[in-house]
């Protein structure tokens, strides 16, 4: 898995089978910084196709080589993975023209002649063919983990989605979770993110612009809505900014942190909920997670590894999970969550053969 926010590659090795799955072995890898910056190119300019044929190709061989290099170090046979799930990288979504689409790179054939394992990508064309988002589509697997009627599952990775698990099941992308504040941390403090929310926490939230922020048409909306860097990105940020040139940066920052977590209490606010589940790197953030409690008061806000899975894996092992889905030829019903028309099997099999 290697998700909006392109700071790694995530690796789970999974056992899977009808009715449990357990976790063998996780690691991050980190992502090529020429790859990532041909992935933001990708997204904010022109390029010519052999840019991104060439990009499809770069991101396979980053996949390729990480993944050998995990089957190496935890000692796996390949003949022993029945398949990978790729999720790819996604350079654009867009779910909503009149000709939807949504484009992963990273080609799955290499993926899957260089290391002798089936792999499964494409998972999110299936279910745009179905009249559906084509995401969030890790909603499915939270409902196979926690449904217990009384739970909410939130990812906080570049975007932040949610998954409702009560009466009704629902799910979508709430909005931003990390993009922009790592944008913002980056240009300012000249470092990746801002580490537990502490640069955040020593700011001010500016009321006007956290206005100006909340007004974009995406949180009016109703479900099934997704989203990504395609729209919320630096630009996104930049033009929003415009009239607000004397506010200090890091008042700028603890405004982008409160602008992450009014979508969220808002989603859950009138659902019956006990316990909310976060996963995502967002989780680590300690200033986001003690506001969401503070605010969210008779909800119990826990991170995913009090369960006992690693916070950090959940999306890398959703997509073990998915690829499982797909060998087995079983549809997925998201027509809750993506508003698909019936029920998809996932995923494109290039095989290793
Ligand atoms: N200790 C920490 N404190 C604050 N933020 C953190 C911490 N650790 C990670 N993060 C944030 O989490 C982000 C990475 O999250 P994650 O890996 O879940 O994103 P992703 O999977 O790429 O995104 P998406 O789920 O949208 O595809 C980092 O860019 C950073 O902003
Ligand atoms: C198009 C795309 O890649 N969407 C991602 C992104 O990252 C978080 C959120 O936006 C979610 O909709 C989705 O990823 C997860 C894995 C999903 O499909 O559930």
């Amino acid at each position: 898995m290697s998700g909006t926010s392109l700071d790694g590659i995530d690796i789970a090795l999974c056992k899977i089978d009808e009715n449990s799955i357990q976790t063998l072995q996780t690691k991050e890898y980190p992502f090529d910084k020429q790859i990532k910056e041909d992935v933001l190119k990708t997204i904010s300019n022109p390029i010519t196709l052999e840019f991104l044929g060439t990009l499809n190709h770069k991101l396979a061989l980053m996949y390729t080589n990480a993944i050998k290099n995990f089957l190496k170090e935890f000692e796996v046979k390949a003949e022993k993975i029945i398949a990978i799930g790729l999720h790819g990288q996604t350079i654009w979504h867009s779910p909503n023209k009149p000709y939807p689409f949504s484009m992963q790179l990273g080609d799955g054939s290499f993926v899957a002649k260089k290391l002798q394992i089936d792999v499964v990508n494409d998972f999110r064309s299936g279910d745009i063919a179905n009249n559906g988002q084509g995401a969030p589509l890790t909603p499915a697997f939270h409902k196979s983990l926690f449904d217990d009627k009384q739970t909410a599952v939130l990812n906080l990775g570049g975007i932040a989605n949610i998954t409702i698990l009560t009466k009704e099941y629902l799910g979508f992308d709430i909005g931003v979770a990390n993009i922009l504040s790592d944008y913002w941390i980056q240009k300012n403090q000249k470092t990746p993110f801002d580490k537990d929310g502490v640069w955040a926490k020593s700011g001010k939230v500016n009321e006007e612009l956290l206005r100006v922020l909340l007004d974009d048409p995406y949180f009016k909306k109703l479900p099934p809505k997704s989203t990504g860097r395609e729209y919320f990105n630096a630009s996104w940020l930049e033009d929003k900014l415009k009239n607000f040139s004397s506010i200090n940066a890091v008042d700028i920052q603890a405004t982008l942190l409160e602008f992450v977590s009014i979508p969220i209490i808002e989603a859950l606010k009138t659902k019956e909920i006990k316990r909310l589940i976060v996963c995502g790197g967002g989780a680590q953030n300690k200033y986001l997670m003690e506001k969401l409690s503070n605010r969210l008061n008779k909800i119990k806000v826990i991170k995913s590894d009090e369960l006992g899975i690693d916070s950090n894996f959940l999306e890398a092992i959703a997509f073990a999970w998915l690829a499982f889905k797909r060998i087995n030829h079983q549809a997925i019903d998201l027509s809750a969550i993506t508003g698909s028309s019936k029920p998809t099997i996932l995923g494109a099999i290039h095989g290793k053969d």
